[in-house]
């Protein structure tokens, strides 16, 4: 007989009512001291673990809370500060803690980027010439405050020793190992005061065994985990994946740990499939990530249960804990609160609370038999048929149209080459156009103004006035500054995704269904239950007005369909790629309205077409095709003097750059300012014949560029790229950046843009 424990592997941090992040905007801007901040927050950690107790989850994760990012826990933790920010020793400062995640003054903030593939981003460790040490025993120091105050013997949370240093930057691959050497130690002494203080397991996160590893890399492992393992007695280690299958299933399950966690949902069937083949250490627990930590649907309780029983009737083990895929950090926190979502939805959905009551009610049908559970199973079976059996699900136009693709021309009418030669004489823009990406500051004058919208104290009429003025003001500044290529500004959007989430049929959107995005930042992902389509043009009455206001042209502004999908939760009863196709539809309806209405540059962004890579290498080329076509799908129908503009916001270029260019895109604009070097590399080795603008300045810094700046930046880029082609932009949109610091910047753009021409014009005479 199997014993069965329930288990967790991280619980959000953001609070019911975001009050996470309300607590730390208060606390950095001073309204509260820091004994009141630690007060707070202490509250909220301590809930959170409460209410996972009062779940009935047997092992509860300490330690995954945190104050900004795990990754940047794990760093303070082993004294991993920047020199810039002049820490000698001792305990790390609250301030110096955010200053590395914010900056300060007198430093710039540590980069960030996301994490593995998901929309969460962490602080990237800076490991240059580290010479690490234990600042403080942080997982210690929270299984202490988790049994002196709650008696919950929790599990301590560790990010594992190679995927910290995977994650890092500022060594060289050669050192990777001498690295290792240094932080091995480290971790020993954490691991070795936490079983002194009678923790029986540790749970040691290892995400990067889930994405395409090298031989040697496991070999690390066996060396890495042969050490940790040897200098302990009692306390078990619990190596955790998730977010993939393993390739290394049979290296990874051998590995000398007492427990291994494996991803049961987004494996694609791999990880089960291996236990079939290889089977599993008997003498082990399998950790069983059977409900989906990113995403917010019900489980099917039946279907669970099965898929447990055949683990247990597969590997035959002792002991099996039952858990969700991945941390629940991705998922918002309760569905409770959801008060105006339609009641066959709101029935088929689950965040973080209730996915712990599934796995609460999934241990006990497992250990006390079905018939324990028979009312949770029946309910949640005829949640989820209501929900599949829906109307909106069943969408016979959209589903048509899927199923006759080839009907929609994904081919421009003509090559780019001879679309540029008609473009120039549509629009003749002077050499090296200026343009922005999109957004303008999103002030908290606008958000109030929305907030009283949404609330009912404005009525419809009140708010469009407010949304002209915004664009009658941003118009005039753009005329202003000098810019070639203009925007609305994008006042009237909540978020990029959000907002085309409450617009497109198909989709609807919680009303506090936050999740983490970096820092204090949070994003509402819109929920696509249905299948997805166009309803009422979303973007054109903007559109229209600004392009009105002058004879600039105004870029179209757009989401694009790979981006709204990934920044969304997905029904999963259909491949994602299909739900890409029919938003893909949807957006080809919004492109032709714009164009009709007279708007001759569409921007369609796809910042996260990157982001939503597969984790394992071999996966790449299908995923990359299917979204590219969705781009295409999208934007081809436009006649050739219809510019099509994308933009992305990410520096890692190289390894795709043929599917930016297979988008067929007229323009791009990407992020480059702070990795100028290594795009032009990239170029310089493969070229790019189509329009392109590579961001000038770093838009998440307040800093002002200076005019010289933009120049030399620019002008590196002219060594590879031909100046025909060349944008000049900033890297991304300007919404979080405070007028002033917009405007300064834009000026500077403009007169580097000038003295760039007048540059060229000289040697060309
Ligand atoms: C480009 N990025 C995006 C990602 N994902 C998206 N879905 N969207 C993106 O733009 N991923 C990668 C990056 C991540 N970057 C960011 C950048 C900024 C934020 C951010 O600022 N988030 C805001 C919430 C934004 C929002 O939707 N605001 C609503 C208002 C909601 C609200 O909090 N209202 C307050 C009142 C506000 C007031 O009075 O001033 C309330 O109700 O109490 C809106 O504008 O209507 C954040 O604050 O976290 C996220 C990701
Ligand atoms: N058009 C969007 C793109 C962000 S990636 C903006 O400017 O905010
Ligand atoms: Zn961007």
């Amino acid at each position: 007989m199997t014993t069965v424990i329930s288990s967790n592997l991280g619980y959000p941090r953001i609070g019911e009512n975001r009050e996470w992040k309300r607590t730390l905007e208060k606390f950095w801007s001073g309204k509260i001291d820091k004994e009141t901040f630690l007060e707070d927050i202490q509250k909220l950690r301590l809930n959170h673990l409460q209410k996972q107790k009062d779940q009935g989850i047997d092992l509860i994760p300490v330690g995954d809370f945190s104050l900004y990012d795990h990754v940047l826990d794990t760093s303070v933790m082993f004294g991993v500060i920047p020199e810039r920010f002049e820490y000698s020793d001792g305990p790390v400062s609250l301030d110096t803690y955010f200053a590395i995640a914010r900056g300060n003054q007198k430093a710039v903030a540590s980069e960030m980027t996301k994490w593995f593939n998901t929309n969460y981003h962490y602080i990237v460790p800076e490991l240059n010439q580290a010479e690490p040490k234990i600042t403080e025993n942080r997982p210690l120091k929270f299984f202490r405050e988790a049994k002196e105050k709650l008696g919950i013997n929790g599990k301590p949370v560790i990010l594992g020793p190679i995927t910290y240093l995977k994650l890092s930057k500022g060594y060289k691959p050669e050192e990777f190992k001498t690295l290792l050497d240094k932080f091995v130690p480290l971790y020993i002494t954490v691991l070795q005061e936490l079983e002194k203080e009678g923790a029986e397991w540790v749970q040691i996160d290892e995400p990067i065994l889930a994405t395409s590893l090298q031989a040697e890399d496991i070999e690390i492992f066996k060396e890495v985990y042969e050490k940790l393992s040897s200098s302990l007695t009692k306390l078990n280690i619990l190596l955790q994946t998730y977010f993939e299958g393993l390739d290394y299933y049979q290296e990874v399950v051998n590995l000398p740990v007492q427990g291994v966690g494996l991803d049961f949902v987004h494996d694609e069937g791999e990880n089960l499939a291996s236990i079939k083949k290889y089977g599993f250490p008997k003498d082990k627990v399998l950790a069983a990530g059977i409900i989906d930590g990113r995403n917010i649907w019900r489980s099917n309780l039946q279907a669970k249960l099965e898929l447990l029983e055949d683990i247990i009737e597969s590997t035959r083990i002792e002991t099996l804990f039952v858990q969700p895929s991945s941390s629940l950090l991705h998922v918002p926190v309760t569905v409770k609160n959801e008060t105006k979502l339609n009641s066959t939805l709101v029935k088929a959905l689950s965040f973080a609370d209730e996915k712990l009551e599934e796995i609460s009610l999934l241990t006990k049908g497992l250990s006390q038999g079905k018939s324990a559970v028979e009312t949770e199973i029946t309910q949640s079976a005829t949640a989820i048929e209501a929900l599949n059996q829906s109307i909106s699900r069943n969408n016979t136009q959209v589903r048509d149209a899927i199923r006759n693709l080839s009907g929609f021309s994904s081919d421009r009418n003509s090559s780019f080459k001879e679309r540029y030669k008609i473009q120039q004489q549509e629009f003749q823009l002077p050499l090296l156009p200026t343009t922005t990406i999109g957004s303008l500051p999103q002030t908290p004058e606008v958000r109030k103004a929305r907030r009283a919208w949404k609330n009912g104290e404005w009525t419809n009429e009140e708010y469009d006035r407010f949304v002209k003025e915004q664009m009658d003001e941003a118009i005039a500044l753009q005329e202003e500054i000098g810019l070639d290529v203009f925007v609305h500004g994008e006042f009237e959007r909540n978020d990029m995704v959000e907002y085309f989430g409450e617009k497109l049929g198909g989709f609807d959107t919680s009303s506090n269904g936050w999740v983490q995005s970096y820092g204090s930042r949070c994003v509402k992902p819109p929920l696509i239950y249905g299948d997805v389509h166009f309803i009422e043009p979303m973007t054109v009455k903007e559109s229209v007005y600004a392009q009105s206001l002058t004879d600039k042209p105004v870029k179209g502004m757009l989401t694009g369909p790979q981006t709204i999908l990934n920044w969304s939760f997905v029904r999963d009863d259909i491949p994602r790629y299909e739900v890409a196709y029919q938003i893909a539809l949807a957006l080809r309806k919004e492109v032709e309205t714009l164009e009709a209405e007279g708007i001759k540059m569409i921007q369609v962004d796809e910042p996260a077409l990157r982001e939503g890579l597969p984790l394992k290498q071999n996966k790449w080329e299908a995923y990359l095709e299917k979204a590219v076509y969705a781009f295409r799908l999208s934007t081809s129908s436009v006649q050739d003097s219809t510019q099509i503009h994308t933009h992305m916001c990410y520096s890692e270029f190289d390894d795709i750059i043929d599917a930016i260019s297979a988008l067929d895109a007229d323009v791009i604009s990407i992020e480059a300012a702070r990795s100028h070097g290594e795009i032009i590399r990239t170029f310089e080795e493969k070229g790019y014949d189509k329009g392109i603008g590579l961001g000038v300045y770093d838009i998440h810094s307040p800093r002002i560029p200076e005019v010289k700046e933009i120049e030399d930046i620019s002008n590196r880029a002219l060594q590879v790229l031909d100046p025909e082609l060349f944008w000049i932009n900033p890297d991304c949109g300007l919404k979080t950046r405070k007028k002033d610091e917009v405007v300064g910047a834009l000026k500077a753009m403009v007169e580097a843009a000038k003295k760039i021409r007048e540059q060229a014009a000289v040697s060309k005479a």
